[in-house]
């Protein structure tokens, strides 16, 4: 039998009295890169959250690693990269790297090496004694990329981690990904970039609260007669298309 390493069962979650998620089931085997789209505001990010316990459901459970969350035992083997950084503004690049590698217990033998390798991946290797501050918005999204990447965790959760940053270094960054999953890991990764939701392994549609589709990019275009995750998305939302 299959092992999830991420198991999502029946989350719901409400802000006050409004539901965001209404009934959510999704799982991430070894090896593979899940998709989590959806519109904007659809609870990409509550999944996310409630799914490393940072967020409380109102209904239903998170596992990861087959442990309820949350469980911050298991955060050390977790790579997670939020929408929003949280970075040390007035540190230098290379700093944030050996502090959060120190936080999620790397050996002292193991981190120069570590830090050099993330900073390569995400093209920071030159900016790595810059401070912070200095950086752009888009180095400041690599640099949380990097520190996700550290330790070469079994999962990443990765929320929108190409957002500002150029198409050249977005594939270099698929192509790690792609590398990362082929040695066993598992990624869960929330984008609305379409063309890189075509190069997952299964797309999560999220609408109206639950998953409404979840299967591979190819199955998806299949099922909504459509040449694109994109289109599978708009004929999702209601919206016409040219083969519609
Ligand atoms: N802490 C909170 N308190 C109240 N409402 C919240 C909170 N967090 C999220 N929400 C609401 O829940 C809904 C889903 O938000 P979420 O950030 O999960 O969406 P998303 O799909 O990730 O959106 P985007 O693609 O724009 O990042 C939104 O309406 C948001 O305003």
């Amino acid at each position: 039998m299959q092992t999830n390493i991420l198991e999502l069962e029946h989350l719901a979650k409400s802000f006050g009295k409004k539901r965001v998620l209404a009934d959510i089931n999704l799982t991430v085997i070894p090896g593979e890169i899940i998709g989590l789209i959806g519109p904007s505001g659809a609870g990409k990010s509550t999944v996310i959250k409630i799914a490393l316990g940072m967020e409380v459901a109102t209904n239903g459970t998170a596992k990861i690693f087959q442990k309820e969350m949350p469980n911050r035992q298991l955060l050390s083997d977790i790579g997670y990269m939020a929408q929003t950084d949280a970075l040390y503004m007035s540190l230098t690049g290379y700093e944030n790297l050996h502090f959060f590698g120190v936080m999620k217990g790397l050996k002292a033998s193991k981190l120069a090496s570590a830090i050099e390798y993330v900073a390569a991946v995400v093209n920071l290797t030159a900016d790595l004694n810059r401070r912070v501050v200095e950086y752009s918005g888009g180095m400041m999204r690599r640099l949380s990329l990097a520190i996700a990447l550290l330790g070469d965790p079994q999962l990443l959760i990765l929320d929108e981690p190409t957002v500002g940053i150029d198409p050249a270094l977005r594939q270099q960054i698929w192509a790690e990904l792609g590398r990362i999953k082929m040695t066993g890991r598992s990624i869960l990764i929330t984008t609305h970039v379409m063309d890189e939701a075509e190069l997952v392994d299964r797309v999560a549609l999220l609408l109206d609260g639950t998953v409404m589709a979840f299967d591979t990019p190819q199955k998806l275009k299949q099922l909504y007669q459509v040449d694109s995750v994109e289109k599978v998305f708009l004929k999702a939302e209601g919206v016409e298309t040219c083969e519609s």
